[in-house]
This record gives structure tokens, C-alpha cells and sequence, in this order.
């Protein structure tokens, strides 16, 4: 990587399409749009680049003002890396594949660049902490949206049995991915939601969204065996009422609140 890097801004005072079209073929860079200006960042000089555009510019006697700068590169990558720090949650610590375990923990590796479910958002710590403070040894426990996975990655270190479905096949893949990077299994898994369960669960953990939530309230319940616990999530305090009148035929036990995100839990009595 270079020290520095050329940043080229092209500012058409008309025809700003042309203009797009021209510096996207002089150029394999991406380009950012900002304002009716464009902005183009290469490590190569782009001095002909900008001779080209205002040459056109010339040609169809349309004002151009463009300027190059000399931007320092910054290691993109690292800052990234720097952005995700573990997070600890009750007995879990979740950290990201550059990181190392923690002693006296239960450890959760996670690829970050998979899918969501880092352990940073409210709603995934919160559905941590209710699943470190209701999920025992050998329970049978439903992940609903499983996204990383990272749930019930945590709920099968704590020795309970898994399955894990997401309506997104690439999530359901990520997730497969942070099982093996954890050398955790799962029972089952499928691309789609909650309809498809074969069985009941002693506990279901959803954190999806309030409206979702509220759309597949029906299949929840059914899913969730007698006495067992459902963990609802993702769900925003301005949104919460609408998921406790849905839900109101079961006994809310808990309920966490993070910032503006609330986890409701439930016991189906
Ligand atoms: C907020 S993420 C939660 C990821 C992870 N479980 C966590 O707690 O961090 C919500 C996930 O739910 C999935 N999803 C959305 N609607 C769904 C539905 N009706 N049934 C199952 N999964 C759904 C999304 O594809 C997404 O992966």
C-alpha cells in the first residue's frame, strides 16, 4: 500500500451524466457521487484523466472546475479490525476471528464479515444474556433468525440441543460457518422460518423485528413446548405494546431493555 493516494473531484456545471459516463470509462476505480460532484481515488496519478475531462469539457464548451489532492492512505482493513472489539456478556465472550479466546470464559469466535449477529447490537446482547440466564444442559432450543448464528452458538455451548433457520440462505450459511469455527454442532437447519419446526422447543429465541414478530406470532407459540420459554427481540420500546398485546396469552417473566431495544420474555404457562 502507498503512503498516499490521488483524490480527483469533477464538478459539471451541466450534462453531469456525460460526464459520469466519460470519467467511468477513463477510470477502474470507483467512483463516489457527492452533490452533483464526482469523486474518483487512485494510487495512480490521474493527471490525464483530468486532462481528458476537460478536454471534453472544452469541446462541448461546458464549465468543469477539477481539482486533484494528495489524501494519506489510511490501512482501511486495521481500522476495521480496530472497530470490532470483543464484547462481554454474563459468562459469554464473543470475539471476532483476530482475536484471541479469554480464560474462564465460554468463548464464541465469530466472523463479523458474515451476517449479522457481532454480539455488539443491543438486541444480540440482551437475547445473550436471557439465553445464559434460561437455557440449561440438554434443552431443545430453536433459533429464529439465526443470522451468524451467534445464539445459538451460545445456547449449544451451554449444552443445549440446536436448531437454527433464517429466512436468508446466505445467513443459515454463515451461521454454518461460525458452528465449525466454534466446533459446535447444530440438530437441524433450514433456509425459511419457524412454520417449517418438526418438533416443539423448550426454548425459542427470536430477534428478529416487532412487526415480524408480531406476523409470526401464531407459529412462535406453537413452537414453543408447554412450560417452555420464548425470547423475543429486535424489538423497538416505541413497538413494544404492539408485541405485548400479540403475546399477551402467554406470562412475560423478564423483559431487558438496551437503549431504545427491548427483549420480552416469556413463559408459555
Ligand atoms: C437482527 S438479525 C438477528 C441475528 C442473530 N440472531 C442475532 O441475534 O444477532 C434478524 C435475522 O432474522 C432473519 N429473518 C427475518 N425475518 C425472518 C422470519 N420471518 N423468519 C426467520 N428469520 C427471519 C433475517 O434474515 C436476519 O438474519
Amino acid at each position: 500500500m502507498q503512503d498516499y493516494y490521488y483524490e480527483l473531484k469533477v464538478k459539471p456545471a451541466q450534462q453531469y451524466e456525460l460526464f459520469l459516463d466519460l470519467l467511468t470509462s477513463l477510470t477502474n476505480e470507483a467512483i463516489e457521487e457527492d452533490n452533483g460532484v464526482l469523486i474518483s481515488r487512485s494510487e495512480e496519478d490521474l493527471s490525464d484523466v483530468e486532462f481528458g475531462l476537460q478536454a471534453f469539457a472544452q469541446k462541448l464548451s461546458i464549465e468543469c472546475e477539477t481539482s486533484i489532492t494528495q489524501q494519506k492512505n489510511e490501512d482501511w482493513i486495521n481500522k476495521y479490525k480496530n472497530s470490532i472489539q470483543p464484547v462481554e456478556v454474563g459468562q459469554f465472550y464473543v470475539y471476532p476471528t483476530w482475536e484471541e479466546p479469554k480464560e474462564n470464559k465460554i468463548n464464541i469466535i465469530i466472523n463479523p464479515a458474515l451476517s449479522f449477529g457481532s454480539g455488539h447490537h443491543e438486541t444480540t446482547s440482551s437475547c445473550l444474556q436471557a439465553i445464559g440466564e434460561n437455557v440449561q444442559s440438554q434443552q431443545s432450543l430453536l433459533d429464529v433468525g439465526c443470522g451468524s448464528g451467534i445464539l445459538s452458538i451460545a445456547a449449544q455451548k451451554l449444552g443445549a440441543v440446536v436448531d437454527i433457520c433464517d429466512t436468508d440462505e446466505d445467513a443459515v450459511d454463515s451461521a454454518k460457518e461460525n458452528f465449525e469455527l466454534n466446533s459446535a454442532v447444530f440438530n437441524e437447519a433450514w433456509t425459511g422460518s419457524v412454520t417449517h419446526a418438526k418438533q416443539t422447543y423448550d426454548v425459542v429465541v427470536a430477534n428478529i423485528v416487532a412487526d415480524v414478530l408480531v406476523l409470526i406470532a401464531s407459529d412462535l407459540k406453537k413452537s414453543v413446548k408447554e412450560d417452555g420459554i420464548l425470547i423475543l427481540s429486535g424489538i423497538l420500546e416505541q413497538h413494544e405494546h404492539k408485541v405485548q398485546k400479540k403475546f399477551s396469552d402467554l406470562k412475560e417473566i423478564d423483559r431487558i431493555a438496551k437503549n431504545e431495544w427491548v427483549t420480552l420474555i416469556y413463559k408459555k404457562a
